[in-house]
């Protein structure tokens, strides 16, 4: 516990966080796609991406315990756990159940906008942090300082949905390659239903970009609309 003030294990246990769902899934996104994965999804978001899938997040969901999260996540006895949302660091107490995670020896990932600071988020954490592109409405909430935070287990994510959200994401991995060089993978992802993926992936064919095409495989193996997958 290093990264947030000291309490005891059963201080911690008692924390609330504000949970929307609690499901097992196949990752569907991020360099651990396809494995079995048990997802936190926190209510609430301070952004407003115009193609956001989870709109449902932004409000509802019950108060928990921390105690009663790790108890779900134990029942589905796999050793990959994401937390995502909404915007999972919104809630301070979030940062108690990543590092609590890490010490039960759970392989843990964060899922976040990148529009809030990663500091204080346990090293141990693969942090996965989207760049919002121009289309998303979103951009001017990108927190750039976070880039020079990454490491080499982090992601670095854009989510397209047309040519100049590519072109911008493009001019972005020059800009910021002194950073980008350090971590673990950039992926670009087209917006589901909005870009299709073989256009994406002849954009990035052609500019041989050395970044993964990340498709939402939950989407391709579930109704894309379905919600806890
Ligand atoms: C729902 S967000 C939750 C975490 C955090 N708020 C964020 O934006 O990173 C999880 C991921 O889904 C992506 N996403 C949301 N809607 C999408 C869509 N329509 N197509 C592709 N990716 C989408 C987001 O860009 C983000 O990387
Ligand atoms: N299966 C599945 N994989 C995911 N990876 C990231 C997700 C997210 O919503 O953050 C997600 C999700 O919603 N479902
Ligand atoms: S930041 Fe994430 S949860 Fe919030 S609106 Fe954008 S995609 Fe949706
Ligand atoms: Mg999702």
């Amino acid at each position: 516990m290093s990264t947030v003030a000291y309490l005891s294990v059963q201080e911690i246990l008692e924390l609330k966080l504000l949970v929307n769902e609690i499901f097992l899934s196949i990752q569907g996104e991020s360099t651990f796609a396809g494995y079995p994965c048990s997802f936190v999804r926190l209510t609430g978001c301070n952004l407003r991406c115009r193609w956001c899938d989870t709109t449902y997040a932004f409000s509802g969901g019950k108060l928990m315990s921390i105690a009663t999260i790790l108890d779900q996540i134990k029942a589905y006895s796999v050793p990959l756990v994401e937390i995502t949302g909404g915007e999972p660091l919104l809630q301070k107490n979030i940062l108690y159940l990543l590092s609590f995670l890490c010490d039960l020896g759970y392989e843990v990932l964060l899922e976040t906008s990148g529009s809030l600071p990663i500091d204080n988020v346990d090293p141990r954490v693969h942090r996965i942090v989207d760049l919002k592109c121009p289309s998303s409405g979103q951009s001017e909430h990108n927190l750039l300082a976070n880039l020079k935070k990454l490491g080499e287990r982090d992601e670095l994510k854009f989510v397209i949905a047309d040519k100049k959200d590519y072109e911008w994401a493009k001019a972005k991995l020059v800009e910021e390659k002194v950073w980008i060089e350090k971590i673990k993978a950039v992926s670009f992802s087209p917006v589901f239903g909005e870009l299709e993926p073989q256009v994406l992936s002849q954009w990035i064919l052609e500019d041989k970009l050395k970044v993964r095409l990340g498709l939402q495989i939950h989407k391709y193996i579930w109704d894309p609309s379905m919600r806890g997958v």
